[in-house]
């Protein structure tokens, strides 16, 4: 396993957004036939994801996710090759059917603090200036993917290198927006 191949789109280097970009066209991989998402926004809390759910380029140890409102999110070519890869997952992630990109993962339930917020990958746009990733999530789940064990102290420096720091669930600003959304569900949020 390499530990230098984090995602494509960070091993080089990190391209930096642009404050004045808003959005652009996402392309699935296939040759023909691309189903076509179009974000009318910039994305927001783009990071790296290790998990076994988010989809990764071929040879990435992580994926690059970002949310972006899901009213700014349409599909605008070839929406039937679309199907959610798993109903039972709280992201619904669709995907096209030919090629396996996820194309965008939508909370449907309304009581989540993520609800209205669809996550993407902007990698699969030819535009620049998207959000740049500020973190590294679920990196212990790379594991289950197949990652050793005994690699996980190098890519966690790699990771700490890119400046992309390692978590093992969200970052503290995520974990708290969850933590302070479930108190106020919980009657216990406190100013
Ligand atoms: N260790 C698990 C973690 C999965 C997980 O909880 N992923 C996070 C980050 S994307 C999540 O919010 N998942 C919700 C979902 O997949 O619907 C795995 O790798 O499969
Ligand atoms: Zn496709
Ligand atoms: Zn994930």
């Amino acid at each position: 396993m390499n530990v230098q191949k984090i995602h494509p789109a960070v091993d080089a280097d990190i391209k930096a957004a642009n404050e004045h970009f808003s959005g652009g066209v996402l392309h699935c991989h296939c040759t023909e036939n691309q189903v076509e998402v179009k974000l009318d926004s910039q994305t927001m809390f783009n990071h790296a994801c290790g998990c076994t759910k988010c989809w990764k380029p071929s040879g990435a140890l992580f994926s690059l996710v970002a949310v972006v409102p899901k009213g700014k999110v349409s599909v605008i070519a070839n929406a039937e090759k679309l199907k959610v890869v798993d109903e039972n997952a709280l992201i619904r992630r669709h995907a096209c059917t030919q090629c396996g990109v996820h194309m965008y993962g939508r909370i449907e339930n309304e009581q989540h603090a993520f609800y209205g917020l669809d996550f993407v990958h902007t990698e699969l746009s030819d535009a620049e200036g998207w959000s740049a990733p500020g973190f590294a999530a679920f990196v212990s789940s790379i594991i289950e993917s197949g990652a050793p064990v005994s690699k996980m102290a190098d890519v966690r420096e790699r990771l700490s290198e890119l400046a992309l720091t390692p978590y093992d669930c969200l970052s503290p600003e995520l974990m708290d927006m969850l933590a302070a959304h479930s108190a106020k569900q919980a009657g216990t949020w406190q100013e």
